[in-house]
């Protein structure tokens, strides 16, 4: 099967300056595809190409098989996406939007159940501007997915939310995607990535620099476990660097955080042990995302 979204080769330079630089990637159906990446990495470039507002200086960008600049019309039929929050005005009220936003489209889903789904049909006539954060994006969601889309671009959907609102929409995305419609996701956070995504690509001054599913980006990066402790007595840089599978050292404050495989962990403690070290609070805890994104972008966040 085809995929959804393809993207190859895209390039896009503003003022001479390559902001997108070579990109590719597919998005195949079904799939919550997550593109992370530090300020500036060129996600929001990347997914406006992807809908057709921006046009690529070069590379190849495929909606269902579709051109999004000479196709525009007949992939805005087929990719929901989100607005702004300055794209609708304070004044319309939630029933006002979804009525709106359902006679932009031939063939709209019936927006009284998506605002059941959605949790928004007790604030039907309330008016934008009194909306809390976590109704906004609801509606953002409810207004993306009002032409029954294929596939729906989420950009930065939870900034801004508080844990809990952005746990309600986290599962309302898982929703989205349960329903049979493919997901881009833009974030750069670690745990909502690590939580919703199938595969993502990290997106590093304009270049993908790894693209995985979260469990592969964590094992190809620093190293699947992470172990921590404060050494009674201080300890050789020299004899640690040389423990099996030791993938990353770092020292804060006479605390060691060593990242590496279960084999590492074992050598620790035998090297602790030889030495005749004591361990202060030593954890051993599998590697995150954070861990391996900053891995991956490492002379980016420097
Ligand atoms: N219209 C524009 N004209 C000039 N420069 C731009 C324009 N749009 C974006 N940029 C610059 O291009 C770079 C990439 O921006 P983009 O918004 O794609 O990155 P991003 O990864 O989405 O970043 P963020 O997480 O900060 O939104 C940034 O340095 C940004 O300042």
């Amino acid at each position: 099967m085809p995929s959804v979204i393809e993207v190859t080769d895209l390039r896009k330079s503003y003022a001479g300056r390559a902001v997108v630089d070579g990109v590719s990637f597919a998005v195949e159906e079904g799939e919550i595809f997550g593109i992370l990446g530090p300020n500036g990495a060129g996600k929001t470039t990347t997914v406006e190409c992807v809908e057709g507002l921006r046009e690529p200086d070069a590379g190849r960008v495929r909606v269902t098989g579709l051109d999004p600049v000479a196709d525009h019309e007949r992939v805005a039929r087929v990719l929901g996406a989100q607005l702004q929050q300055s794209e609708l005005q304070p004044k319309l009220t939630v029933r006002e939007a979804l009525e709106l936003y359902a006679s932009f489209y031939p063939d709209p889903a019936d927006w009284r159940p998506l605002a059941e789904r959605l949790g928004l049909t007790a604030r039907l006539g309330a008016r934008f501007a009194k909306l809390s954060g976590g109704q906004r994006q609801r509606l953002f969601i409810a207004l993306a997915l009002i032409g029954n889309p294929r596939v729906v671009v989420l950009d930065e959907l939870t900034t801004g939310l508080d844990p809990r609102a952005r746990r309600d929409t986290w599962r309302l995305v898982e929703d989205v995607r349960a329903s049979g419609v493919t997901v881009l996701l833009v974030t750069h956070f670690m745990e909502e990535a690590q939580r919703l995504c199938d595969r993502i690509a990290v997106l590093d001054k304009g270049r993908i620099a790894a693209l995985d599913t979260p469990a592969g980006l964590i094992r190809r990066s620093a190293g699947a476990t992470v172990i921590s402790f404060t050494p009674s007595v201080p300890l050789d840089d020299h004899d640690l660097a040389a423990l099996p599978a030791v993938a990353s050292i770092a020292r804060k404050d006479g605390r060691i955080t060593l990242s590496g495989t279960d084999e590492t962990v074992n050598a620790v403690i035998t090297l602790l042990a030889r030495h005749h070290v004591t361990a202060h609070e030593l954890r051993v805890t599998d590697a995150t995302l954070d861990d391996a994104f900053l891995d991956l972008t490492r002379e980016a966040t420097a």
